[in-house]
């Protein structure tokens, strides 16, 4: 794993940018993989600026997002569907039906995790993917516990991640129980994966990502077995990593 130190989150998110519109102006049809999260609204501000610097074009990009929360529709102001084409898509010559996310609303839930699935797979699977990290240590919504081998399934969301994410609801009470989430073996087939961190707050989780034993009780130290993981992490996120 390679680890770029970022001095803050804005130079961690114009790292990331940099990176994204590197990989598309070299494979204009590249096949990206987005997360949503607090962590990346700066890498999606930096990219529609260089998108309306003239920088860079996505009209032949593909991009699957990692997940979407089951139950709340495209409309509503908390599902990654809204955030996605609110923060990013909407800013950007994206063809929106490229852009894809898990349909959390749909009437058959397992049918729709086999179809995301072999849609990524027909797409030609993953160029770069994006990932934050949750505090538990989960990516996408791979919680602890989730088996390697998953890919795209349901997942019932753990308490302390539903907590986590209660500050963009009213109440705890309307975060969703469930979502559809990329599996670690969706994530691990990605050409190359790029994990931002910023924050004390995740510092411990950084820690464990690198150094930690590789185990599915930590989901994201399965990263280690990846041969090219780029973490763009900020000083405070780095402050109980050994150097
Ligand atoms: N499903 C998302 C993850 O993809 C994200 O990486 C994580 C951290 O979020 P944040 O960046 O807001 O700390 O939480 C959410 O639950």
């Amino acid at each position: 794993m390679h680890i770029i130190k970022a001095e803050n989150y804005k130079e961690m998110s114009e790292l990331a940018a940099s990176k994204i519109v590197e990989q598309v102006n070299k494979k204009s049809d590249s096949v990206l993989g987005l997360a949503t999260g607090s962590t990346p609204e700066g890498l999606y501000k930096e990219v529609i600026q260089a998108y309306k610097d003239g920088n860079v074009s996505f009209k032949n990009v593909t991009s699957f997002n990692l997940d979407e929360y089951v139950g709340l529709n495209k409309d509503n102001d908390q599902s990654y569907y809204y955030y996605m084409h609110h923060l990013l898509f909407d800013h950007i010559d994206i063809n929106s039906d490229q852009a894809n996310l898990p349909n959390g609303d749909a009437n058959d839930l397992q049918e729709e995790c086999n179809r995301y699935e072999k849609a990524i797979q027909q797409a030609g699977g993953i160029d770069i993917q994006i990932l934050g990290i949750g505090l538990n240590g989960h990516i996408g919504f791979n919680e602890p516990g989730t088996l390697f081998s998953m890919q795209t399934h349901i997942v019932d969301l753990d308490e302390s991640t539903r907590q986590a994410n209660a500050r963009f609801f009213n109440s705890i009470e309307d975060v969703p129980l469930q979502a559809i989430t990329m599996g670690i073996d969706s994530i691990m087939q990605s050409k190359e994966i790029i994990l931002l961190v910023s924050g004390s707050q995740k510092a411990e989780a950084l820690d464990k990502l690198v150094n930690g034993p590789i185990t599915e009780d930590f989901p994201a130290s399965i990263l280690q077995k990846h041969s090219n993981v780029t973490i763009i992490a900020d000083r405070e996120a780095r402050s109980e990593l050994s150097e």
